[in-house]
């Protein structure tokens, strides 16, 4: 089976977690863990979210690409995403939409983009309370030029990307099994 990255993206709060943990928990799908400068939330742990770096240890790593959002760093590896497929041939991603933009150029069909969108920014900013974020931390997402771009999907991905209106879990996970179901059944080469 070819190898594939299924990236979740969309703007904060969107679901891009809830989607990846499904994809992990009904697909086994191995999630691709990608680095950030960001402050762990009350309950993240190294390794299992993110990896957690400081300022000083971020540019050691190798980036296959790295972003900036809301005045944190953010970058994956090409060896994180290698190893997740020496585990499983389908693995998982959550990106912003500019390195969802990157996967795409970058891998072609193995990247496989899915963009969630909610479009309504009261409710984004209500899950992200329910999430636990704090109203500082809400208030500077929501105010960064990043969390605005993500609120549609980018010209770039027009074609390229399955868009998700997420608003009742239940409807997406039946769009998202629909999606994967395709990568499942591979025409004999
Ligand atoms: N391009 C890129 N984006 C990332 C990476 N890791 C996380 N992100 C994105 O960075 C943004 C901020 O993530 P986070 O601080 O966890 O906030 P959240 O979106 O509210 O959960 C989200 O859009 C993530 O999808 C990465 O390695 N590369
Ligand atoms: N369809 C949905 N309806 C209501 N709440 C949702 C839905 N999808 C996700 N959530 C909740 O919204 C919050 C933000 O979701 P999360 O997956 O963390 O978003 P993201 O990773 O895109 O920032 C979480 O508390 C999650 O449980």
């Amino acid at each position: 089976m070819t190898n594939r990255v299924f990236v979740i993206t969309g703007a904060a709060g969107s679901g891009k977690t809830t989607v990846r943990n499904y994809l992990h928990d009904k697909f086994h799908m191995t999630k691709v863990i990608t680095h950030t400068t960001r402050k762990p939330r009350d309950g993240e742990k190294n390794g299992v979210d993110y990896y957690f770096e400081t300022k000083e240890s971020f540019p050691k790593n190798h980036y296959l690409e790295s972003v900036v959002y809301a005045g944190n760093r953010y970058g994956s590896s090409y060896e994180g995403l290698e190893n997740a497929w020496k585990t499983s041939p389908f693995a998982c991603i959550v990106l912003d939409t500019a390195g969802a933009i990157t996967y795409k150029q970058k891998l072609g069909d193995q990247a496989v983009i899915i963009y969630l969108k909610v479009g309504d920014t009261t409710e984004l900013q209500k899950r992200m309370a329910c999430r636990g974020d704090n109203s500082a931390m809400v208030a500077k997402r929501i105010h960064s030029k990043e969390y605005l771009r993500d609120l549609e999907m980018p010209e770039e991905l027009e074609g390229k990307a399955y868009e998700i209106v997420n608003w009742d879990l239940g409807k997406t996970q039946r769009k998202v099994d629909k999606i994967v179901t395709q990568y499942l059944i591979e025409p004999m080469g």
